[in-house]
């Protein structure tokens, strides 16, 4: 229950389609970090005015009888719940807790709630069905008692009252000034009650503060993310820019059979969910003819400028039949050849999508990839990524383990970062995954899937045009870019796992709070908040450890043989 009220919660404040046009976003030189900083922003305003109208609801006379009918007024006469005080008068003026005159029993329509984000998420839950209102919740409440350990009977009482179930109790001396106590209450009940027995609390004088908690021990102001793959249903906001209807330099702008097919394709993206098999695509002439002009440039060039890992994992594409020049590779295809090398698979991506949607995909071994084709008058370099650069550009590379496993390392660490630090690693990931350079026997390599996938700029990347600099996460990571014309710095890192190694010591330094995990038999995120979790996942490694210290014996006993 709680994580749907989390999902919730994301759909609630999601933003659909973001970019330019509807919200004017501003410039022409843009980059993906204008763009996050642009889609924080709106995401800002968006929830600013859900959070705006869920409170006028809750305030609204009409809908407030809703939610107080039922009794949270204090003795008002009918047989409902209600707290034990005799007070009714509500002095507290606690910030976005109740900053409400809360008069007499009469007083209803001068009551004025200042819901929390929390109470607005739980009130759209319960608001969507009586089912729904009448679901069982886990939720903790934080209460700041006035008066000392008194209070707990009164507390309890009223839990009682609404027929909740106390499931944990912790009190301690409270660093509020007013407050003696805090008391930490794990309570379980429906969610209507929950509403309930919350207001009920606040008009309360002995409590100086009623906070409904999240309901796992991350704090509530850690952006939501995705804990399982499934819940990358609800990951993939689009940035709408480059987009052919829109772009005036888009080369499909006044094509309108491209736009159109574009839209058919897209629609598959939106009806994605997880589970389901990639649709296949019957592409035309033209588009697998598009596909063949560029696979086949880059099959001249890849042997003299690739990395070494690139033309191996492409070798093994072609082996399997995926890479040939005259069609374009069905996507399931390509999920099933990625799962069996490293466990990577391929979700279908309407477009561009949101820094923070597409990172947090890759923690879950999970690539975001576009399917509709660049138009066919420009081969050879596209302002947005489509699935020629997906293919040609990373697949090879997600088929290579050391490779998948720092693409998975950006995904994790991007998990519940904030603004500035999704802004950094959207910038590592430029300069890495999409531009990166490395060096082979001292000669210069691309492993950049953008490099590899437009024969126009890696040709200019490997000039003595760009600069070229050594890869160094800290000064990488705020190196400012655009993403319409050719880059003008390039990277370049020694090796993967010198690369990978280097951004492992960089991300340690991060200010989240917390470690996640990514647990592969459930596709799922998990967060190492308890000693519980940590010793069941010592126990699995000292196992490992134990198998691995015997191959090793038996290996050494052989050579003896
Ligand atoms: C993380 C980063 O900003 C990166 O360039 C992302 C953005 N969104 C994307 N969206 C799609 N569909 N494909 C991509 O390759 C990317 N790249
Ligand atoms: N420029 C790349 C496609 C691309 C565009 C934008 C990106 O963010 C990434 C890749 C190509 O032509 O293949
Ligand atoms: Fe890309």
């Amino acid at each position: 229950m709680a994580v749907a009220a989390a999902q919730k919660n994301r759909e609630m404040f999601a933003i659909k389609k973001s970019y330019s046009i509807e919200n004017g976003y501003p410039s022409r030189r843009r980059s993906l970090v204008d763009d996050a900083r642009f889609e924080t922003l709106v995401v800002k305003q968006t929830k600013q005015s859900v959070l705006e109208e869920a409170r006028a609801r809750a305030n609204d006379s009409g809908l407030e009888s809703d939610f107080i009918q039922d009794g949270v007024h204090i003795g008002n006469g009918d047989n409902s719940p209600t707290v034990e005080d005799g007070t009714q008068q509500d002095e507290t003026k606690n910030g976005h807790l109740a900053d409400a005159d809360i008069g007499d029993d009469d007083a209803k329509g001068d009551e004025d709630y200042t819901l929390t984000e929390e109470e607005v998420i739980l009130q759209n839950a319960a608001s969507e069905s009586s089912e729904a209102e009448q679901a069982l919740q886990q939720a903790a409440l934080l209460l700041h008692m006035r008066d000392g350990m008194g209070s707990l009977a009164r507390i309890l009482k009223t839990i009682d009252n609404y027929k909740g179930c106390v499931q944990h109790l912790e009190t301690c001396p409270s660093q509020v000034t007013g407050v003696q106590f805090d008391a930490l209450v794990k309570v379980s009940m429906t969610r209507i009650n929950l509403i309930q027995l919350i207001r009920s609390l606040r008009q309360s004088t002995a409590f100086a503060g009623v906070n409904l908690l999240t309901e796992n021990n991350i704090s509530s102001k850690t952006p939501w993310f995705p804990r399982h793959a499934s819940d990358l249903d609800n990951c993939n906001h689009l940035m709408t820019k480059y987009e052919p209807e829109l772009d005036m330099n888009h080369p499909g702008f006044a094509d309108k059979d491209y736009r159109e097919r574009r839209k058919q394709i897209a629609e598959i993206a939106f009806a994605y969910k997880y589970g389901d098999p990639i649709p296949s695509i019957a592409y035309t002439e033209i588009e697998n003819g598009t596909w063949q002009r560029v696979f086949n440039t880059v099959l001249d060039l890849m042997p003299k400028h690739a990395c070494r890992e690139y033309k191996a994992a492409f070798e093994k594409l072609q082996a399997a039949d995926i890479f040939v020049p005259h069609r374009i590779p069905q996507l399931e295809d390509v999920s099933s050849f990625l799962r069996k090398h490293t466990g990577f698979t391929l979700r279908p991506a309407a477009g561009l999508l949101t820094a923070r949607d597409f990172l947090a995909s890759l923690a879950f071994r999970v690539f975001q990839s576009t399917q509709y084709v660049r138009h066919n008058n420009s081969p050879f370099h596209t302002p947005e990524p489509d699935c020629i650069h997906e293919l040609l550009g990373h697949i090879p590379l997600l088929a290579d383990p050391s490779f998948a496993q720092f693409s998975q390392e950006i995904g994790l660490a991007s998990l519940g970062a904030s603004d500035s630090e999704i802004e950094k690693l959207s910038t590592v990931y430029w300069f890495t995954v999409e531009f990166g350079l490395c060096k082979e026997n001292q000669q210069l390599k691309a492993y950049g899937a953008a490099l590899l996938s437009s024969i126009g700029e890696l040709l200019h990347a490997l000039s003595d045009k760009p600069e070229l600099r050594p890869f160094e996460p800290a000064s990488t990571s705020v190196q400012p870019y655009q993403d319409q014309e050719y880059q003008p710095i390039y990277y370049v890192a020694e090796t993967f796992e010198d690369a990978k190694d280097k951004f492992r010591r960089w991300v340690s330094t991060m200010s989240r709070p917390f470690e996640v995990r990514f647990n592969p038999h459930t596709e799922r995120v998990e967060v190492l908040d308890s000693v519980d979790k940590l010793e069941t996942l010592i126990w699995q490694l000292n196992t490992e450890m134990l198998h691995l210290t015997n191959a090793v014996k038996k290996l050494k006993g052989s050579h003896f043989e």
